[in-house]
């Protein structure tokens, strides 16, 4: 068992201020994860889990608290500092895919390559994505574009690109939401199977079924993190 600490949440709270009105979206949240887990985070509508996940993914920043990722502390950084470590250690992969249409699939899994602190070019580059198409079984599309794929397909490559600067961490938004549900079922086998390669996930779902692959289920309610057994335990 791998007890390496990637991501730790301490006591973290979001509050926004909108029209003089304030929403408190989390309300000091404690979260470990270690290498090669696999988590997943589900609750109602408005509990907070996009605005964890933003933070998780250094798309936006707590209000209080203090977040490690890989032993970085990056409560305080610049948006440039941030911008870098998301590209280091970061894989994010969304509901709505968000591949660029204009380029190729091997373009759209080169562009974070070639925006990392170690760039890569040629053979390396093509060994790089080549190798991360592969375990999604996707190297047939290398030179389609996004737009003449299916949404699962699309969904497979958005995993690819997710991986191709072997981050530490993936997270994954409702990666099914925009599936069919045999499609949505392929993609949770695909993300099943690299969990069991040893990526270490976190994921939000409204799906229980996909909550359940999960090997860790956690839930927030009201910007509140229950795990499963203590849920249990109140009711
Ligand atoms: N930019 C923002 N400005 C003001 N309030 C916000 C903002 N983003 C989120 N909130 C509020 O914070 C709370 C948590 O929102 P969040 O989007 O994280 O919930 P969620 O669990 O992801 O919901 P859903 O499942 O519906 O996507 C909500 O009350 C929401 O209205």
């Amino acid at each position: 068992m791998n007890n390496k600490c990637v991501i730790e949440l301490n006591d973290i709270t979001k509050h926004f201020l909108l029209s003089g009105m304030e929403t408190q979206a989390l309300r000091g949240v404690n979260l470990n994860i270690n290498e090669g887990e696999y988590v997943s985070i589900s609750g109602p509508s408005g509990c907070g889990k996009s605005t964890l996940l933003n933070i998780l993914g250094l798309l936006d920043t707590p209000t209080s608290g203090r977040y490690q990722i890989a032993g970085n502390d990056v409560s305080q950084l610049s948006v440039n500092q941030r911008a870098t470590l998301r590209n280091k250690h970061i894989g994010f992969v969304f509901q709505s895919f968000n591949l660029i249409d204009e380029l190729s699939v091997f373009d759209n899994l080169a562009l974070p390559v070639k925006y990392s602190e170690q760039p890569l070019a040629g053979a390396q580059l093509k060994e790089r994505v080549m190798h991360c198409l592969e375990l999604v079984q996707m190297t047939h599309r290398v030179d389609h574009q996004p737009n003449q794929l299916s949404g699962g397909q699309q969904q497979r490559i958005a995993i690819a690109r997710a991986l191709v600067n072997r981050p530490d961490i993936l997270l994954i938004d409702e990666p099914t939401g925009n599936l069919d549900s045999k499609n949505g079922d392929a993609v949770m086998q695909m993300l099943h199977d690299l969990n069991a390669q040893g990526t270490t996930m976190c994921m939000v779902t409204h799906d229980p079924r996909y909550a359940d692959m999960a090997g860790r289920k956690l839930f927030l309610l009201d910007g509140v993190m229950v795990d499963e057994v203590k849920l249990e335990m109140a009711g």
